[in-house]
This record gives C-alpha cells, structure tokens and sequence, in this order.
C-alpha cells in the first residue's frame, strides 16, 4: 500500500493514497462489544458502525475515538486507527511498512500530538508524521504554504472551526472555536422540538441539516417523533426557518475570522483582501454559510472543490514534498 495521507476527523475520517486517490470517506465512529476481555472487541467501524447506532443492545458501546481533533484515550485510538487499516488493507502482509501524513488540529498541545503520534504507530502505521490541518486543506486546494503572499484558511467541520493565516512557511494567525457543524445540527434540533414540537435523533437532524443544503425547493418534509405525545409526526419545515435556527452559530465562526484577521500584519491584510478567504470542512457546506460569510467579511469567498476531502489530499501530496513538512513540523 506504501503510504497515506490521513485527516481523522471527530465526524469523518479520510484516507488518500500518495497521488491523492481516495481510499476511504467514512464516519469516525467504532462499535466496540464488550467480551469481558481486558479490550472491548472491535465489532464494526465507519458507515457500518453509524448504521447501527441506537440500534443494538446493551453489550455494545458507540464511541467515537476523538473529540475536538484529538485523541482522549490512547487505547481507543489505537484500535480504531487499526481497525480503519484493516478495512483498507485486510491482510497483514498489505499492511507492512505503511507510511503516513497524518492532519492534526493547529491548536493541538505537543502532549496531544504526541499521543496522536504514539497512536498511529502503535496502531502499525510506520514513522507517521503530522501536519497541521488547515494546512493540508489548503495543499490539497492547490494553494502552496511556502508562497510569499498571506494565504488565509477556515475549516469548518464537526467539533471546531480553524481560521489560519499561513505565508512563507510560517503561520501568521490562528483562532479556532468550539462552535462548528455539529452546533448547526443541535441549533436544527432545538429549533424543530421548540418550534413544531419534532423530536429527533441526533444523526436524524443531521441529515435535516445536510439535506437543508443539498436539496432543491422552499421546503422539506420532516418525520420524527411528537415531543408531547412520542407517536410519529410529520411537519413541514421552511429552508429559510433552518437557515435562521443556525444563523447565530454561523455568526460565531465569522467572529473568530474577524479576531483572526484583527491579529494580521497589515501587508497581510493587503494580500487576504485580494486573495479572498479559502473555505473547506463539511460545516462550509451549510446552506447560507458562503453568503454569510461574504456578506460579514466584504471580500471573496473561495468555496473548496472537495470539503471534505481536501485534508486527506493535502496530507498524501505532502507525503511527496518533504519541503511542505519540514517548514511546519512545528505548528
Ligand atoms: N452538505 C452538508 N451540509 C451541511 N453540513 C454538512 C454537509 N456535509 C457535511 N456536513 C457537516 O460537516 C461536519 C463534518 O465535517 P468534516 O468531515 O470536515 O469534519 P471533521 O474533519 O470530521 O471534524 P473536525 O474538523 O471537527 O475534526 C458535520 O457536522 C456534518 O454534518
């Protein structure tokens, strides 16, 4: 298999071969049954393990192995960076000597990237190494990090939203928040159980939420259960209603952009003004999150190609330019 370019995400998780084809686009989500061994087994990882979710009995346990980018427990990491290998490459022999670029949150502590490091190799992953995020998004976007002019990123996923300004190698600003995708989802949530008195589940008003992008027309239909009564209900629900639910959540990633750009040099300024603002991470795909965007800041906004890919890509191509990990193994 050689090598990979790895983003794992708290929602999904990517994997690209070293000339950037994908390999995997999965949830980043394990089942584990417990057997009474010292390990809980491993008993179904990605999309198999989301489709069974709240839906099987009391001996097995949904976790997902990573919370706001990074690992909070060592051996669950291990296991599901194992288990997602596996599914990639079933036999042992495929998995020998596997190198890997793997995407670490900007924020990370060295402890954190530490342990991510100590995960992938235990996990069998061969002298991994790490690279910031938003960096590899950008890569994998086309744009080059060690440019001279100011390049400035945000990558809005599931826990966090990352804005970085980034020029010559070096990261100029960065600010990051704890508001992302999955707050849009809860605002999609709170709204529908206040407002039209629906209550549902959490991957449930997720997919309201994605299909509140993606799907054409004024209104959706939405099935779930009656807050007051628990029996089927069915509402409709306006586009533009959703679109308010999650506005102040949207307004909350635009104020971290205005803190990042209040933390530029001002020739940075010059060259984002022109530049525009690169826009990745599946949270970007929110219906009225670009218009918002553009609306707040007053200069282009550059939509991704691929969102949700683009981590991953950047991650393979920097596994062909050392130059690219060299000059931000620090951040
Ligand atoms: N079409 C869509 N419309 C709205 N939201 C979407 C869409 N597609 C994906 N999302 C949301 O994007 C988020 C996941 O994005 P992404 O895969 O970039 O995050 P991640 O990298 O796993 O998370 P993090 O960056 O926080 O570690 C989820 O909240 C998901 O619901």
């Amino acid at each position: 298999m050689g090598a990979l370019g790895i983003d794992l995400g708290n929602t999904n998780t990517v994997v690209c071969a070293a000339r950037s084809e994908l390999l995997l686009e999965e949830p980043s989500v394990m089942l584990l049954r417990d057997s009474g061994a010292r390990r809980p087994k491993v008993a179904a990882v990605g999309h198999d393990a989301r489709s069974l979710v709240g839906r099987t009995s009391n001996g097995v346990s949904a976790v997902r192995p990573l919370r706001d980018g990074v690992i909070t427990d060592l051996d669950t990491a291990q296991a599901y960076i194992r288990a997602v290998l596996h599914k990639l490459a079933p036999h042992r022999w495929q998995r020998l000597r596997i190198h890997a670029v793997v995407g670490v949150p900007l924020g990370a502590t060295p402890l954190e990237r530490r342990a991510l490091l100590e995960a992938a190799e235990e996990a069998g992953l061969h002298r991994p190494a790490l690279l910031a995020e938003p960096i590899a998004g950008a890569i994998g976007c086309g744009i080059d990090p060690l440019d001279r002019r100011t390049h400035l990123a945000v990558d809005i996923g599931g826990g966090t939203a990352e804005v970085t300004a980034f020029c010559f190698g070096e990261v100029v600003a960065h600010r990051s928040s704890r508001v992302a995708g999955d707050e849009m989802t809860m605002a999609v949530f709170h709204h529908l159980r206040e407002q039209h008195g629906i209550l549902l589940g959490e991957l449930d008003a997720e997919d309201i939420k994605v299909r509140c992008s993606t799907e054409e027309g004024p209104t959706i239909a939405v099935a779930g259960r009656d807050a007051a009564t628990g029996r089927p209900k069915v509402a409709t629900v306006t586009i533009e209603e959703l679109q308010a639910a999650m506005r102040p959540v949207i307004d909350a990633i635009v104020q971290t952009l205005a803190a990042c750009m209040d933390d530029l040099p001002p020739q940075s300024v010059g060259d984002v003004l022109s530049e525009g603002l690169l826009a990745f991470g599946g949270g970007s795909l929110a219906r009225g999150v670009h218009h918002r965007l553009d609306e707040a800041l007053g200069f282009s906004v550059k939509p991704a190609e691929r969102p949700l890919t683009c981590v991953a890509e950047g991650a393979a191509k920097a596994l062909r330019d050392r130059r690219l990990l060299d000059a931000f193994r620090g951040w």
